[in-house]
């Protein structure tokens, strides 16, 4: 496999990727928006694709907000979108859990409401979700009462998350016939500012430690999140163009689909840290050079204007 240029899209050449795909993938923190802020621009790009006849999507591996709440969302901040544009992964999961893992029973839950509301919306009953404050000692913890109903373990985002949850977590996953699954790996946040705070991933990563089990991750660079889409929309990846900030997630996912990739430099990664991995001579670190780079997304702008 050739290994990606990592080319600054503009002038002419952006034009030409446009008009060679028909579908754009956007992820969306640190693409089309940083926290609650749209990026400068972002909105009249999405609107202009889809006035172009694209197909535009939004790919997110952030698990706090259900399809129904993303497009709330994108409409507050100007972008159109449907609900079933949005694969976010709290929904992700639970097909993932009903679909892939075949679940029969109960999931332990580190992760939001959304989360609890896209599992029930699919069959699935969460034990575990909201706040779970210390108590009792080292013994208690050790002989936690557990649901004997529940089949899997499912960490995401969790703004609670506690010893006592990651406890319970490690109990539950002493049986190993419990499945463990995980919405995503991201380490970082990327807010407003330069500003970050932690991610999924250093959740993920203490429950992993704990239960010393690796889990099995449902977002990107997962290529289920675009299974996921190309089971419900006919998508030809050689046609799509997939847009991320991060490199190690969303450049990764367009790699292994098959997607042409573009990294948009408002969130996690650099081309310092793309032009690394070009130079490495490791297949999978060369996974993660895109196609191209853009600043931000609003440089694509004239290309739709013109
Ligand atoms: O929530 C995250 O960690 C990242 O979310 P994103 O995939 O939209 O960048
Ligand atoms: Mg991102």
């Amino acid at each position: 496999m050739a290994v990606s240029k990592c080319t600054r899209l503009s002038g002419p050449l952006t034009k030409q990727v446009l008009d060679s795909v028909d579908s754009v993938l956007f992820d969306c923190d640190g693409v089309i928006w940083r926290g609650d802020q749209p990026i400068p621009g972002a909105p009249e790009v999405v609107n202009l694709l889809k006035k172009a006849g694209k197909r535009v999507f939004f790919v997110t591996n952030n698990s706090t907000k259900t399809r129904k709440m993303y497009m709330e969302k994108l409409e507050k901040l100007g972008f159109e979108a449907s609900e079933d544009e949005v694969f976010g992964t709290a929904y992700c999961s639970a097909v993932y859990l009903k679909t892939v893992c075949n679940l029969q029973g109960k999931v332990y839950l580190i992760g939001s409401n959304a989360m609890r509301q896209e599992l029930e919306a699919m069959g699935i009953e969460q034990v575990g979700v909201g706040p779970d404050p210390v108590s009792g000692g080292q013994k208690d913890w050790a002989s936690v009462p557990l649901d004997p109903e529940v089949k899997a373990v499912l960490v995401g985002f969790d703004e609670h998350f506690s010893y006592m949850k990651l406890n319970r977590a490690l109990q539950y996953l002493s049986n190993s016939e419990c499945q463990f699954v995980g919405t995503n790996t991201d380490s970082r946040l990327p807010l407003e500012g330069g500003k970050a705070v932690p991610g999924t991933g250093c959740l993920l990563k203490a429950v992993e430690t704990a239960a010393q089990r690796h889990a099995q991750v449902v977002g990107k660079p997962s290529s289920f999140m675009f299974k996921c889409m190309a089971s419900k929309f006919k998508l030809e990846p050689s046609k799509c163009l997939m847009v991320g900030d991060r490199l190690d997630t969303d450049i990764m996912l367009g790699t292994t689909c098959g997607l042409k990739t573009l990294l948009a430099l408002t969130g996690v990664s650099t081309v310092a840290d793309a032009e690394e991995h070009q130079r490495s001579g490791c297949p999978k670190r060369q996974g993660m050079v895109p196609d191209y780079y853009v600043d931000s997304i609003a440089e694509i702008l004239p290309a739709l204007q013109a």
